[in-house]
């Protein structure tokens, strides 16, 4: 198996009483693509914010490349990209000072090449253009150029794929392969019938409709029920 970046141990969370997984286990590896699955409500979001440290409320234990996590937050930051499921676009500005404003002290990036990064994710001849005059998937978009510049060894992208149209599905889903191919990591939750192969599974919710918020997780042919 390839380096192990992100491993939990026994995870649990509730919220409002109401359990939303336990005994979760599971490696996120270098140069592997997991999906978080579930119906609504199930918890992929609270396990995604989890895993990048923006909430706290859950027990087990997280490892950053085999120790504790919150022993090496600052570090575990640095490597980690975390897109949410609002694009987190600020409206007044443009593509390019959104980009310029989210790579603020992690990142020196010339202004060449996040005109590229905007080219790449289909946004030509939009770069200066306020950001409230775009589209749903535009904005999403603008986020979603962040990607191509990252050097960041772990994404972490909740509901990625949303508003995007066919192509810019196909181009997300490309771009996540060859960055797993790369060496990179990549988690992912999303509704779409994604075409990405040899992905690993986290399933949250597994057996909710009888009451008991099982999850299971399968690392792409091997398969653990908890
Ligand atoms: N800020 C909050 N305070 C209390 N409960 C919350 C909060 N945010 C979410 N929840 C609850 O946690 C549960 C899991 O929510 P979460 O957003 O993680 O689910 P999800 O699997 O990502 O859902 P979806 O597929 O609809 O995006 C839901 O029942 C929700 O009501």
């Amino acid at each position: 198996m390839s380096e192990p970046l992100l491993q939990a141990v026994d995870l649990q969370c509730e919220r409002d009483d109401r359990e939303l997984f336990r005994a979760l286990n599971f490696t996120i590896a270098a140069g592997t693509l997991t999906r978080v699955e579930g119906p609504n409500g199930s918890g992929k979001t609270t396990l995604l914010r989890i895993l990048a440290g923006l909430n706290d409320s859950f027990s087990g234990r997280l490892l950053w490349q085999g120790e504790p996590r919150d022993a090496r937050r600052e570090e575990f930051l640095r490597n980690l990209l975390y897109i949410g499921h609002r694009p987190g676009i600020k409206p007044l500005l443009t593509p390019i000072e959104n980009l310029r404003g989210l790579l603020a002290g992690r990142q020196q990036v010339a202004d060449t090449v996040l005109r590229q990064a905007l080219e790449g994710t289909g946004l030509a001849g939009y770069q200066d253009v306020p950001c409230r005059n775009l589209s749903a998937g535009q904005q999403r978009r603008v986020a979603l150029a962040r990607l191509l510049i990252s050097d960041e060894p772990l994404w972490i992208l909740d509901e990625a794929f949303t508003a995007l149209d066919f192509h810019g599905v196909e181009g997300l889903e490309r771009l996540l392969v060859e960055r797993a191919a790369n060496g990179g990591a990549v988690v992912v939750t999303t509704h779409h019938d994604l075409r990405l192969p040899d992905i690993h599974r986290i399933v949250l919710g597994a057996t909710a409709v009888a009451g008991d918020h099982g999850a299971t997780c399968q690392q792409a042919g091997e398969a653990h029920a908890h």
